[in-house]
């Protein structure tokens, strides 16, 4: 093989990831610093050159427009998942790449989550972080055994990482439950320990049957709570 073509494979290994499509959660606003977009944009930049597709909530506002068109404007699938209630373009502006329209926040949730292979949390709100909870615990809860990542720009996450310790050290969250959440300041230094993730079941859950989906789940939690009172 020529050296050239030699160097054009290696290449493509080197930049080909275990994930074919990441959700990212993130702020439907754009926060405060400019470090918060940049880093939006630079993750957009790294799902692109590792040739991951994005599935996020849709729309054009805030972190989430940023995020979203760096990976389209890099050439990558974008799965937008959208409640119909939040579809009115004044809502959420223009959706760049494919837009699922969904019955409501519960099912937006439950489809992101079926159809990535990883998370990542960018810096966000109340919606970014119940996002971002769920996810953990479901994968507390062994319902997946995708890695959940936490892009902790400029320290933005710290707070909610200490509490999480203290969290441990005050015995409500498992030491292996802590190692679910994996964080980094960079998306390539993020990309790069989601993919060295390893999930370490825990044995107990391991032997519960989860095979209901999450959304139909819901409805069944919800049914019971409904027949119990
Ligand atoms: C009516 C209104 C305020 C609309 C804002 N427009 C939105 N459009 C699309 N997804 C959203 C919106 N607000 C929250 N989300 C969901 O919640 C997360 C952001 O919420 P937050 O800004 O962190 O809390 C996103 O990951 C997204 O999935």
């Amino acid at each position: 093989m020529e050296e050239s073509k030699k160097e054009m494979v290696k290449k493509v290994e080197e930049s080909s990831s275990k994930f074919s499509r990441i959700c990212v959660f993130c702020g439907s606003s754009s926060g405060k610093k400019s470090s918060y977009k940049e880093a939006a944009v630079e993750l957009g930049k790294e799902l692109v050159e590792r040739n991951i597709d994005l599935v996020y909530g849709g729309g054009s506002v805030g972190l989430m427009g940023l995020v979203s068109q760096a990976v389209h404007a890099g050439g990558r699938h974008v799965l937008g998942v959208i409640p119909k209630s939040l579809m009115p373009r004044e809502i959420t502006g223009e959706t760049v790449g494919e837009v699922r329209a969904v019955s409501d926040m519960h099912e937006r949730k439950a489809e992101m989550a079926r159809r990535a292979d990883a998370f990542i949390a960018l810096p966000g709100g109340y919606g970014t972080l119940e996002e971002l909870l769920e996810v953990i615990t479901w994968a507390q809860l062994g319902i997946h055994h995708k890695p959940v990542g936490l892009l902790n720009v400029d320290g933005y996450y710290d707070s909610l990482l200490s509490f999480v310790d203290l969290a441990v050290n005050e015995e409500f969250i498992s030491p292996k439950a802590r190692r679910i959440i994996v964080s980094a300041p960079s998306a390539k230094e993020l990309v790069r320990k989601l993919e060295e993730y390893v999930p370490q079941p825990d044995e107990f859950v391991s032997k519960l049957s989860w095979d209901v989906e999450p959304r139909k789940l819901v409805a069944e939690v919800d049914a019971g709570i409904a027949s119990a009172s």
